[in-house]
């Protein structure tokens, strides 16, 4: 798939939205990759995670056992991944405010894990779904999304896969462009407001 095919599957989800938005780390953008827009079409969700599979390195993909996502935007694409790749799929959670497996997902030590998220910007939901993962004895050996949006910022920890790239910019709150402030601030994601 090109960029410009995937670029048109968002364009037909109409996922790519214009305003103010209030991001996962607090930061603030005028543009918002809404992905669960993308993922409510179950045919399109499953040809993005294929195009997302055939990315990630052979030998790295040989040795996966299964694919653990953040909730909330992880799970169908993490989902997905699942499908493509033919491992089982799980997701860690956080009703208490960090990242935990629930529901019964158990992680046998060691098991080799591809991290799935839908978007990376700051990379700080990757990173702490990563130590949840550790934390409940997998090993993350590689990670994935549909979008990074890091500008090349996010650092992993281990070797990233995102299956497009787009540079948007992000501004701190206190540091708005005047078109930015004069606009209502949403907050689509679910993580806490701190
Ligand atoms: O790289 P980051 O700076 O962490 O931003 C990306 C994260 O933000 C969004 O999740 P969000 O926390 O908004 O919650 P949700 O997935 O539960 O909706 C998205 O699903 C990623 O998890
Ligand atoms: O950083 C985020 O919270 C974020 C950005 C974005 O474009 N899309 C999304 O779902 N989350
Ligand atoms: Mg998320």
């Amino acid at each position: 798939m090109t960029e410009q095919e995937i670029l048109a599957e968002f364009r037909a989800a109409e996922a790519l939205l214009e305003g103010h938005f209030i991001l996962s780390s607090g930061l603030r953008s005028s543009r918002y990759l809404q992905c669960a827009r993308v993922l409510m079409d179950p045919a399109r969700a499953e040809r993005l995670a294929r195009a997302l599979a055939d990315r990630i390195d052979p030998s790295v993909r040989a040795r996966l056992q299964a694919v653990v996502s953040p909730a909330m935007g992880g799970v169908i694409i993490g989902h997905e991944m699942g499908r493509a790749l033919g491992l089982p799929a799980m997701f860690v959670e956080r009703p208490t405010g960090t990242f935990e497996l629930r529901r019964g997902f158990r992680l046998d030590p060691g098991t080799r894990v591809l991290m799935v998220e839908d978007v990376v910007t700051t990379g700080l939901s990757s990173r702490e779904a990563i130590k949840a993962i550790a934390d409940a004895g997998g090993e993350v050996i590689a990670a994935a999304s549909l979008v990074d949006r890091s500008n090349g910022g996010a650092d992993l920890g281990v070797p990233f896969t995102p299956l497009i790239r787009l540079d948007v910019p992000t501004y701190a709150a206190d540091a708005l462009p005047p078109e930015l402030a004069a606009l209502p601030a949403i907050k689509p994601g679910s993580r806490a407001a701190t």
